[in-house]
């Protein structure tokens, strides 16, 4: 497996991490939709069918593609390994009483096949898989919620947020949302104990567990000297100063971090679902954010995090930044904000770099693909119907572990 190398989102891509979408997705009830992070219920057939096209589109273009189930489980080394990787899951599952905990470490425990153990841990389990009734005559008759020991992982195919590779090393993140902190603990066994990591761990520049919640989806590599990260509804503001601060000081080399403060709501929740990197000066920005983006630099002077304001003038700060005669943004399409709305609701701004002008879309955002097209973007549309239910694009769905180095 190629060593963490990621100096800029778009130096030619090497290899990425993925998941396939399983058995999770066939457990979002639509009464559990808002606690499960989803609008709509996709179809598990077809979301796994557009996920191996969008795996296939990488392969086929020279990424090797991991999946990282199958790395938490060749990460599991030893049965010590294995028992706290239970513990921890079910410390993190919000399992109510101890005879419902005692029952599932018990039902984990007898899934000898490791393989299994983490595919189960993804999917959810529900209570009568653990012998215990959901339907008695005191449990509410209306909460499908009742039904469950543990909720399902629907998320974890969005491999960008809960972990960041960033440098050579890993941003390992504290979730905003309970449900999607449990992911993390896959990450984090992976680069803490996968043979590929052994004669070389990488440093971490932020933990799960924090005191402030930081999700991937904010973190975009501008060049290998700064590193854009959101101010979201996911990310806080002082957990950027905490990573910040290891990031500036480690021997990667990174002299800024700029953040960017976004408005909170679910529709913007990541700094990628309103803005990606196509080139050194070609960027999507979705129009509705433009007037309203403050925007801070970080820098490290004597050991503390110095905050400057840098104003909203995102194309002034960029071009300054990375040394261009101005940057291109790609927005609006012919019908204005009305493209724009709907396209950023199906992740039309959120592109996944596969070297230099060079991305994966999704082919639906006919009017972005468009002004991409325009650009001499080129593009490898995918597919799809089910993936952008749950609200992330090619991005999202993706975590570089390796590129060229751009810069
Ligand atoms: N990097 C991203 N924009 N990820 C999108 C994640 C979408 C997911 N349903 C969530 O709400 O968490």
């Amino acid at each position: 497996m190629d060593k963490i190398n990621v100096f800029s989102e778009i130096g030619k891509l090497n290899s990425i991490i993925l998941h396939r979408p399983g058995e999770e997705l066939t457990n979002i009830v639509p009464s559990l939709m808002d606690e499960l992070l989803f609008d709509e219920v996709p179809y598990l057939k077809n979301a796994q069918i557009e996920h191996d096209r969008f795996a296939d589109i990488l392969r086929d273009n020279g990424v090797e593609v991991h999946y990282i189930e199958k790395l938490a489980k060749e990460s599991i080394v030893s049965d010590e390994i294995r028992q706290e990787l239970i513990e921890t899951f079910i410390d993190e599952a919000s399992i109510r009483g101890l005879e419902e905990i005692k029952l599932v470490r018990e039902y984990l425990e007898s899934i000898k096949d490791n393989q299994k153990l983490i595919d189960k841990m993804i999917a959810g389990i529900r209570k009568e898989e653990i012998g215990l009734k959901s339907n008695s005559i005191l449990s509410r008759k209306d909460s499908v919620r009742e039904f469950y020991s543990t909720l399902p992982m629907p998320n974890l195919y969005f491999t960008r947020d809960t972990f960041a590779l960033v440098g050579s090393g890993v941003c390992m993140n504290t979730m905003w949302s309970n449900v999607r902190q449990r992911e993390s603990i896959f990450g984090d066994m992976i680069f803490k104990n996968h043979p590929a990591f052994k004669d070389n761990k990488p440093k971490y520049y932020y933990n799960k567990n924090s005191n402030y919640t930081l999700e991937g989806g904010d973190v975009i590599v501008l060049s290998n000297k700064i590193v854009a990260v959101g101010i979201s509804q996911r990310t806080e503001g002082k957990a950027i100063v905490e990573f910040a601060k290891n990031l500036l000081s480690s021997d990667d080399g990174f002299e800024k971090v700029l953040c960017l403060a976004l408005p909170i709501s679910r529709s913007t929740m990541h700094l990628d679902t309103v803005f990606t990197m196509i080139d050194k000066d070609l960027f999507t920005v979705y129009p509705g954010i433009r007037g309203s983006l403050e925007i801070l630099e970080l820098t490290l002077q004597d050991g503390e995090i110095k905050i400057k304001e840098l104003g909203k003038d995102i194309e002034r700060v960029l071009s300054e930044n990375l040394g261009t005669d101005g940057v291109t943004f790609i927005e609006n399409g012919p019908r204005g904000m009305i493209d724009a709305e709907i396209e950023q609701w199906s992740d039309g701004y959120n592109t996944l770099a596969i070297g230099p002008r060079e991305v994966v879309v999704y082919e639906r955002n006919d009017a972005i693909n468009e002004l991409l097209y325009k650009n001499n973007v080129k593009l490898h549309k995918l597919v799809e119907g089910e993936l952008s239910r749950g609200r992330g694009g090619p991005r999202c769905m993706s975590m570089p572990l390796n590129r060229d180095n751009y810069f």
